[in-house]
């Protein structure tokens, strides 16, 4: 098996100043004595398929450059192998991207020379990674947050908008703000059925979304549980008058939202086929089973962490 690092770089994550950013990467993992192979990206998702070739042909520890999306194909690429066992597999990141959520839950900071430290320390963490089943039978892993609802559809416009630049996120906000209509979800887990009218549920295994907001609650990314967050009624109007309270983490205690802990749930919207995200990532529309496994994967984090 190979002790070095395996490199997944994504030349388009982030801003478009790749080349220079990929240069003092190199001088900097140099410096430090990290030992690499390399590969670009040349289309969305040859990540998957970039990380299982490196697995046949023995690697164990993957470095994720780019974003949140990035990072979320290698890690489906890595559940996907039957190479080695995932939690023989060691992911670092090399932030690139202009969201980068993951990497805020285990203080990582968002800068290329400080992620390099980080990895020369290679301080891992054993994490959850969650399971998503669509109605047609299509699996996604994620390692972050997922959801269905207004989340998806802020992710499916952002998609649609991306050629705008930096605006596009204000204009997905304003969009979702604008058209996004809420509606009934039946919500099954444990022995519970909830059925109710429903701005968006939330699958968090980490606790940060949508650049820096926190839906989730007393996240553990390591206890084998799913943190689920169903905003109810909550209307676009609590979600401005509340912006500060998404951002600190305290709107999860708003009286129209409730918070669970489980490891199995489904969802089925009753009547419209809202958007699901995965890691800012759109996997499909409608019903879906979330599931979680327990300690997949490890994850190099800020000693501090
Ligand atoms: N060479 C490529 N050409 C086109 N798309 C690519 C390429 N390599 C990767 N992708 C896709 O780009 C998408 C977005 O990447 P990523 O999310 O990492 O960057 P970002 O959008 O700039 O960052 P963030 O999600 O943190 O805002 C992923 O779905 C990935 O599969």
């Amino acid at each position: 098996m190979s002790k070095s690092w395996f490199i997944i770089a994504n030349p388009i994550a982030g801003n478009r100043k790749f080349s220079k950013q990929w240069k003092e990467i190199k001088q900097l993992l140099n410096n430090k004595n990290i030992d690499y192979s390399f590969v670009f990206t040349q289309f969305s998702k040859h990540e998957i398929e970039l990380v299982q070739n490196a697995i046949q042909q023995g690697f164990r520890n993957i470095i994720s450059i780019g974003g949140d999306g990035t990072l979320h194909n290698v890690v489906n690429g890595i559940m996907l192998q039957r190479y080695a066992k995932t939690s023989d597999i060691t992911i670092a990141v090399i932030p690139l991207g202009t969201g980068n959520d993951w990497i805020k839950t285990y203080n990582i900071p968002n800068n290329i020379e400080k992620a390099i430290e980080i990895i020369s320390k290679k301080k891992t963490i054993q994490q959850d990674i969650g399971v998503l089943e669509t109605s047609d039978k299509n699996i996604s892993y994620f390692n972050n947050v997922a959801g269905l609802g207004y989340d998806g559809y802020i992710v499916y416009k952002l998609k649609t908008l991306k050629r705008f630049g930096s605006i596009a996120y204000l204009l997905s906000g304003l969009a979702g703000l604008l058209f996004y209509k809420k509606s009934v979800f039946k919500i099954i887990f444990d022995d519970k059925i909830i059925e109710t009218n429903c701005l968006m549920t939330i699958f968090g295994i980490c606790k940060f979304s949508g650049g820096g907001m926190q839906f989730t609650k007393s996240v553990n990314t390591t206890d084998g549980f799913l943190d689920i967050t169903i905003a109810k009624n909550l209307t676009i109007f609590d979600l401005i008058i509340n912006i500060k309270k998404l951002y600190s983490g305290e709107i999860v205690h708003h009286k129209k939202i409730e918070t669970f802990k489980t490891k199995e749930i489904t969802v089925i919207p009753q009547i419209t086929k809202p958007f699901i995200q995965a890691d800012g990532e759109l996997i499909g529309t409608g019903k879906i089973n979330v599931k979680i496994i327990e300690k997949a994967i490890n994850f190099v984090i800020h000693s501090t962490y």
